[in-house]
């Protein structure tokens, strides 16, 4: 927790990189990193490399990853400027300058950690046949956009919020309507200042990376008007077949947000507050008020699409100014910056997502490490005359298929809730898990709870999950009149993220049992297309350790350390 510069200064990254035998220096993640790098240029199968790095909330994964990309960055630094034009940033720069944007869009200050990163990253870096770099690819996994509109007691939002109103020009402010001192709801802790506030930085990269002025203009005006709408409340009607209520304040706030985001104050209140209902054989339409919880719901997953849509196209923008044709480049070093396993007091959807992830991160490393243990042993026995037959050990197996195992698991039964548009009761679902599922091992209940719930035994500890909510969030539904009033906003970034063309309805009513898209259906796709790509790698892991919950400056608990259960903070301990 203190930056201490010659651990990383280019010096040792040189050291590292022209030693005779690396291993023999002190530890050092560079010394992976050159290990690495060496077995590209041996060229021996498989060529490509990965580097897993792992570890609790707050251990170092992000600093780590962005250390080993310095590291290539420099040891194998491209030779020419891109494509012979100097005005292009070259790619060392580029693939480094991705960096900030991510954390500033991606990257919230929680209980554990200033600069949490609030998704999963794989990065590729591509190299050519001399080894140097001449492309590089981000894929990202589960951004935890309920932040946008949530944030925890003493946590914050993602910190390009704060950057905003911290950084702006006094003409800019004027153009967001950004007045100084002004309150957000979706702004908690707004009085800290971090080191991680800093917008100059995030805009120089968006600038490096090709993103101009006038679009950043147009993302802050986005964001900005996403800060009023969170603002906007509303309050149940007289009469309940009208409309909710606006307070004169909130009213304010609808036409600031509607200004900013170029969509017509009417049409905006109406999609927060309307519900559109097609029925009969006649495809009668009909207007229905939504109660003061859905517009609140309403106003808040305007607020979550909008954030999503617009962290995918950073991305895609970034991978268009990083990435360059698969024939110029033939092989490359991946690196995995995926969130720690997680147990919160009350864990949902997103922690089932996320310790399912480390689950088959944590199987990959057992069977790859068991595999280098036996090799070796095999030899030996084949040495001796004797026969060595493989163990294929897929730890906490039976884990795994409680929660995607086919034809019956978790994943499964959510899905299937989703498909039948089963308005879900928690505990009905309750008991559909534990009648489909009580032979597995791994399946528990809290039976001293009220709430319904499922405990899952992980590899690294027991962790209970509440059933409210979970088929709802697993649906992620978008509300029609929400999409609607989007695609017809004026705005030219709004206009990109949400073309008229595609329809982003999950609309379950009209999917068959094959295409049923949900949330886990995506996690677990995307999940198996970056394990078959490890699968394909040679893999390297790097494990981050927190010397203390507390990210003291050089401070070392050592019984913190060594706890069987480092990833609860010592608050969620003691509350347990
Ligand atoms: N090697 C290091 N030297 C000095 N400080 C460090 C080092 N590694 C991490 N830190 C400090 O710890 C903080 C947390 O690190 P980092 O954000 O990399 O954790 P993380 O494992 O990625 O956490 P999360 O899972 O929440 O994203 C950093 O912001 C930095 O202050």
């Amino acid at each position: 927790f203190q930056p201490i510069s010659c651990l990383y200064s280019p010096e040792l990254m040189r050291e590292y990189h022209v030693a005779v035998r690396p291993q023999d220096l002190k530890p050092h993640i560079f010394a992976v990193a050159e290990e690495t790098y060496r077995n590209v240029q041996s060229q021996i199968d498989p060529i490509n490399q990965s580097i897993i790095v792992s570890g609790e909330s707050g251990a170092g994964k992000t600093w780590t990853s962005r250390c080993l990309m310095k590291f290539y960055a420099s040891v194998a630094a491209s030779v020419t400027s891109p494509k012979g034009n100097e005005a292009v940033e070259r790619i060392e720069k580029r693939v480094l300058d991705s960096n900030p944007i991510m954390e500033a869009f991606g990257n919230a200050c929680t209980l554990r950690n200033n600069n949490s990163s609030r998704f999963g990253k794989y990065i590729q870096l591509h190299l050519d046949r001399f080894h140097h770099l001449s492309s590089a690819s981000i894929q990202t996994f589960l951004l935890e956009k309920t932040r946008v509109a949530y944030q925890a007691p003493n946590e914050r939002n993602f910190h390009i919020f704060y950057q905003i109103t911290k950084g702006a020009t006094a003409e800019e402010r004027l153009a967001w309507n950004l007045p100084e001192g002004a309150d957000y709801r979706w702004l908690p802790n707004s009085e800290r200042n971090l080191e991680e506030d800093c917008f100059e930085v995030t805009r120089d990269a968006m600038f490096h990376l090709g993103i101009d002025h006038s679009t950043q203009n147009n993302i802050f005006k986005v964001l900005s008007g996403l800060l009023h709408l969170g603002n906007i409340q509303f309050s149940n009607p007289g009469d309940e077949s009208l409309p909710c209520e606006l307070e004169d304040k909130a009213k304010d706030f609808v036409k600031t947000a509607g200004d900013l985001l170029k969509i017509p104050v009417e049409e905006l209140l109406e999609s927060l507050r309307i519900r559109t209902i097609t029925a009969g054989k006649q495809q009668q339409v009909f207007k229905k008020p939504c109660s003061r919880t859905e517009c609140d719901t309403r106003r808040d997953c305007l607020a979550k699409v909008i954030y999503a849509k617009l962290f995918e196209w950073l991305v895609l923008v970034i991978n268009e100014s990083i990435y360059t044709d698969a024939s110029l480049w033939t092989s490359f070093i991946g690196l995995l910056d995926v969130y720690g396993f997680e147990a919160f007091p009350e864990n949902n959807l997103e922690q089932l997502c996320i310790n399912y992830a480390n689950e088959k991160l944590q199987q990959h490393f057992v069977a790859h490490y068991l595999k280098a243990q036996q090799i070796p042993t095999e030899l030996k026995y084949a040495s001796e005359g004797l026969q060595w037959s493989f163990i294929n050990y897929q730890d906490n197996q039976s884990c795994l298929d409680l929660i995607e195992g086919n034809p019956l698991s978790i994943f499964s039964l959510l899905n299937e809730e989703c498909r039948l548009n089963r308005s879900s009761n928690p505990d009905l679902f309750q008991t559909r898990i534990e009648k489909a599922l009580s032979d597995n091992q791994c399946l528990s209940r809290d039976k001293f709870s009220k709430k319904p719930n499922f405990i899952i035994s992980h590899y690294a500890g027991k962790v209970c999950y509440q059933l409210a909510a979970m088929v709802e969030k697993n649906k992620d539904p978008i509300p029609p009149e929400l999409v609607h009033v989007l695609q017809n906003s004026k705005d030219d970034l709004l206009q990109k993220l949400f073309p008229i063309a595609e329809n982003h309805q999950n609309n379950t009513k009209t999917q068959n049992r094959a295409a049923v898209v949900t949330v886990v259906s995506k996690f677990k796709s995307s999940l198996e297309n970056l394990m078959q790509i490890l699968n394909s790698t040679k893999p390297h892991y790097i494990r981050c350790i927190k010397p203390n919950a507390d990210c003291k400056a050089m401070t070392f608990r050592k019984e913190e350390v060594i706890s069987p259960k480092p990833f609860f903070t010592k608050s969620e301990t003691s509350q347990k």
